[in-house]
């Protein structure tokens, strides 16, 4: 299994501290949903993981990785923003993304855009918000790299999108291989996927180690926990 642990993670923007003193430790999730209310730190928090901006103190490990670079390598991280060549075609940014990871799955990714009916020959350019977001999914699935961070790709699809990104992340967790930690606020539709929940809050973060676990001793939803612990 995959293992991401942050011990004592402190993160400061300026004078303003974003994350004071965060510890986790994930071993034997596929599929964990990061909660918090909107400015928590979701997205700091994934991005420092990534690799992607520095932290102040504390220690993040993605498999034992600990530098950025490492981390960068471990790990890939897909939000709404735009971290590719607009004005390729979706063909050939999936051959660019084969040259610069020899091990990115090109067959894959060809097929899943198929399948979701994304349009091989345009350019990225053409596409909806929403097919981009899906897009940037099917690239960072095709990688192969074990741990993949999400950053609420879910809100403004529609329900025929959504759909097609919850297949398309079932089909990477039925990878046993890979850990996702999607931060999102689409509770019920990540909910049957979950293994596992993180909660930001004000007061530091909580874990859900085993949600039907909690849901079998709450007789609650994801939706009611978060409601209780994370004053949505
Ligand atoms: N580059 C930055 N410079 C200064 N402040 C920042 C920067 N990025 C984020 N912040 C601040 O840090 C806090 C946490 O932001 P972050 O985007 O991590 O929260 P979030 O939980 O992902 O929010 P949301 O649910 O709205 O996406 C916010 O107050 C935000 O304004």
């Amino acid at each position: 299994m995959n293992t991401m642990i942050l011990n004592g993670v402190k993160k400061r923007y300026g004078k303003k501290a974003v994350l004071a003193d965060i510890s986790v430790v994930l071993k034997k999730h596929r599929f964990v949903v990061l909660l918090g209310e909107n400015g928590i730190g979701k997205t700091t928090l994934l991005k420092l993981c990534a690799g992607l901006i520095p932290y102040d103190s504390g220690e993040v490990l993605l498999n034992g990785a600990r530098t950025r670079q490492a981390r960068a390598q471990t790990s890939v991280y897909v939000s709404d923003e735009v971290n590719m060549d607009p004005f390729l075609t979706l063909k050939k940014a999936i051959e660019v993304h084969k040259r610069m990871e020899p091990s990115f799955d090109q067959d894959q990714a060809i097929e899943w855009c198929n399948q979701l009916a994304l349009p091989l020959a345009e350019k990225v350019t053409t596409l909806s918000t929403g097919q981009r977001h899906l897009f940037s999914l099917v690239l960072a699935a095709a990688s192969s790299r074990p741990i993949i961070f999400i950053d609420e790709l879910l809100a403004n699809l529609d329900s025929a999108k959504k759909e097609a990104m919850i297949a398309l992340l079932t089909d990477v967790v039925t990878d046993q291989s890979r850990l996702v930690v999607m931060a999102s606020h689409a509770y019920e539709e990540v909910e049957l996927l979950a293994d596992g929940a993180v909660f930001l809050h004000e007061d530091g973060i909580e874990i859900i180690e085993d949600i039907e676990t909690w849901r079998q001793q709450h007789g609650a939803s994801l939706k009611a926990l978060f409601s209780k612990v994370g004053r949505s």
